[in-house]
């Protein structure tokens, strides 16, 4: 079976997507002018993506390119410029009060640092239990008995109830975090460079962990990590991040064996030991200068100052984000457009 065919397959199995973000948007204004008014940095550009019931999305992209803006935009930690969030079928960016609370409780974020992310002078009790008592889940004994069940799901036990996060190495703090994140039954969670601080062999016990839990709540992910050969393993989709936009999405196996837009294939170049088959992708892909400044995205393609095959209009014209037919892949590149067409 195709990759096309097996992610259409996966799709369709699942359902409605649990979450669909929909041209998002987050530019900050820049207060520096002579007037106090400068431009805008373009920190997310109109981003759309989809997460499938208990299917993990990985977001890919150098520093800067805007993961982690996207995913405190989807949790609603920050408000987006415009756009479209929908959890659930329900547009979340509508909710206020009581309903937005509730959405909340069904998406859950794990934090780069474990140690940073948890209160130092709170127990495991109270730092596991509080979510339960501010979505009014459990109280008194009924919530000690939930967050030994929780500890107990992340391989800790009853006994780490009154011990301190210092205590703990960085892969049990992480549990602790993750412990925490499940307590009010969430949908989905968000993990940005959830095993990034943690010891290779640390990293490969939580994310084997994710993968369980995965499997056994049907959790959704969108799982952010500089470690490309880690969101390999996670990924069931890519999207790949280029100053504020997708640039390529679509399965992650297909995506690594045989990316399409030249982005992707410089940072799949960069991998060590990583082979893709196809012949535009071992082409030696070597990216020229610097990343521009997102407050000052260049012409056309964003990519082109940068792209060894950039032509004419590339620096004139934006490639949109195309599917191709019949399947789930999708990258933003007019290289695309003339294969089509026999041009080049
Ligand atoms: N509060 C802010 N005010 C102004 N600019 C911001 C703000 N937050 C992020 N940015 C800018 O938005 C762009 C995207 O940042 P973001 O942190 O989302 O990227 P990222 O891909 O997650 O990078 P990293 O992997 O380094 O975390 C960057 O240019 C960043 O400087």
């Amino acid at each position: 079976m195709s990759a096309e065919a097996t992610m259409a397959g996966r799709s369709e199995a699942a359902g409605p997507p649990i979450l669909e973000v929909r041209d998002l948007v987050k530019h900050y204004p820049i207060r520096s002018g002579p007037l106090g008014r400068g431009g805008v940095v373009r920190a997310v550009d109109g981003v759309s993506f989809r997460i499938p019931r208990g299917r993990t999305v990985g977001l890919v992209g150098e520093s800067g390119s805007g993961k982690s803006t996207t995913a405190r935009l989807v949790n609603r930690l920050i408000e987006p410029t415009s756009g479209q969030v929908l959890f659930d079928g329900e547009d979340l960016l509508a909710k206020r009060g009581r309903q937005l609370k509730a959405l909340r409780a069904r998406m859950q974020m794990i934090f780069q640092d474990p140690y940073g992310s948890l209160n130092p002078r709170m127990t495991v009790l109270d730092i596991v239990g509080e979510p339960l008592e501010v979505h009014g889940v459990a109280k008194g004994r009924s919530r000690v008995a939930r967050v030994i069940e929780l500890l107990e799901t992340v391989g800790l036990s009853g006994r780490d109830l009154y011990r301190f996060p210092h205590q703990f190495s960085g892969g049990q703090a992480q549990r602790i975090g993750i412990a925490r994140a499940l307590a009010t039954n969430p949908d989905v969670i968000f993990c940005d460079e959830s095993v990034s601080a943690l010891d290779v062999s640390v990293q490969a016990q939580i994310l084997n962990l994710l993968k369980r839990l995965q499997a056994e709540l049907g959790l959704s992910y969108l799982f952010i990590a500089h470690d490309l050969n880690v969101v390999r393993y996670m990924a069931d989709e890519l999207c790949v991040m280029y100053m504020g936009e997708i640039v390529e999405r679509g399965d992650s196996d297909a995506v690594f064996a045989d990316p399409k837009h030249p982005y992707t294939q410089l940072l799949l170049a960069a991998i060590p030991g990583h082979d893709p088959t196809t012949a535009r992708a071992k082409e030696r892909v070597v990216a020229r200068g610097e990343v521009p400044s997102p407050s000052n995205p260049p012409s056309g393609c964003r990519f082109h100052t940068r792209c060894p095959f950039a032509f004419d209009r590339c620096r004139t014209q934006a490639p949109a984000l195309r599917s191709e037919a019949g399947g789930g892949r999708a990258a933003a590149c007019h290289l695309l457009d003339t294969d089509e067409e026999g041009t080049r």
